[in-house]
């Protein structure tokens, strides 16, 4: 039977779990609360952050990381983009010798602007072949449900990807391979960002057109960003792209979404954060994304105007002047 190792016991974390479990794999969950693991193993349910979800049988967790990694096959990773580095240091000396690493995470890390996979690779000295990335349309609560997704697994050795595509393909989550590791982790941590800049915009009250101007010149920054960076244009159109953006940016689901509605309805910062109670990537990520795009000298004026919002205080009404008085250009710039 496959065996998998899956840190973090929050949203996404879980909700994986589950689909794992229903592929036929035996998961052990790590999570920091010993509260939250008993509550996993003994009430069957994730009270924190799936509440009134049944787990399957052959979910368990634990607190011992090392526990955890005991002879897994793969080996999840779905905590925090800016903690993983810390994280994955102490579980690094850990890991199961031929354990391929899975990233859940959709962002960047600050400082260095590295990917993910990047962070992976290098914290627990692993090569590309054994890193993979699970990505595109998976808002939790909906898998949890175990309502019908689409999902793109990817890796640069492709059998490991059709490997990681067996182990979480079920009757309602459906996974597609591809090699393009580096256009599927930045459609995962841009459309973040987007989703932030179209949360602002509904929260303002701008209406569907300023939603779906921004769905669209917010894919075609991502694609610059892809491209400057040796991604493949086609990831872009498929679900680690538009599939997430449409995902993101249209449901009440969304933390990033949600965030940037109640920044344009005109809660502060603080009081934005202090209602948010789970992790919305973009928050953080739309600094590092922007790094990534002055290392590429890539344009990206959403995702600057969101930096201006979120981090440098500038209304929103002024942003949105701004952007839209930027000079007129051809579509496909
Ligand atoms: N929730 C979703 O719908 C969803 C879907 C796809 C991808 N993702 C991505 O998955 C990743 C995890 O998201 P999530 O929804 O599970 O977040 P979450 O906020 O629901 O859970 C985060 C988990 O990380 C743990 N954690 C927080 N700080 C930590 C630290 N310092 N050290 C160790 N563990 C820590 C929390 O206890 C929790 O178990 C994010 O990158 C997110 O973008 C989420
Ligand atoms: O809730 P969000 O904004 O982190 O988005 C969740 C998923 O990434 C959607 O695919």
């Amino acid at each position: 039977m496959t065996r998998c190792a899956v840190y973090g016991t929050g949203s996404w974390g879980t909700a994986f779990a589950m689909v794992l479990a229903d592929a036929g794999c035996e998961v052990t969950m790590w999570g920091r609360r010993a509260g939250l693991v008993e509550a996993i193993n003994t009430g069957r349910t994730n009270p924190d952050y799936l509440p009134g979800v049944e787990l399957p049988a052959a979910v368990r967790a634990t607190t011992d990381p090392a526990e955890a990694a005991r002879d897994a096959d793969f080996t999840v990773l779905a905590v925090p983009s800016q903690t993983l580095r810390g994280n994955l240091a102490q579980w690094a000396p850990l890991l199961a010798p031929d354990t391929v690493l899975v990233s859940l995470m959709k962002g960047i890390e600050l400082g260095t602007a590295k990917r993910m996979s990047e962070v992976v690779e290098e914290v627990a000295k692993v090569s590309a072949d054994r890193v993979a990335v699970l990505t595109g349309p998976n808002l939790a609560r909906e898998i949890a449900a175990r309502q019908p997704a689409a999902a793109v697994v990817a890796c640069r050795d492709e059998e490991a990807a059709k490997r990681l595509q067996t182990a979480c393909h079920t009757a309602y989550f459906r996974p597609y391979t591809n090699t393009d590791v580096v256009g599927c982790e930045l459609g995962g941590a841009v459309k973040n960002v987007i989703a932030l800049a179209v949360g602002i915009a509904d929260g303002m009250g701008l209406g569907d057109n300023a939603k779906a101007s921004l769905i669209t010149r917010g894919l075609a920054e991502t694609t610059r960003l892809g491209l400057a960076m040796g991604a493949d244009a086609h990831t872009f159109a498929g679900l680690a792209g538009m599939g997430d953006l449409v995902a993101t940016c249209s449901s009440p689901l969304s933390r990033n979404h949600t965030f940037g509605t109640n920044l344009g309805r005109g809660m502060t910062l603080e009081e934005t954060i202090a209602v948010t109670k789970q992790t919305a990537e973009g928050v953080k990520s739309c600094e590092s994304v922007l790094d990534l795009a002055r290392r590429h000298h890539v344009d990206m004026p959403i995702t600057e105007t969101v930096v201006g919002i979120v981090h440098e205080g500038k209304p929103p009404m002024v942003a949105l002047k701004e952007l839209m008085a930027r000079s007129a250009k051809p579509e496909r710039h």
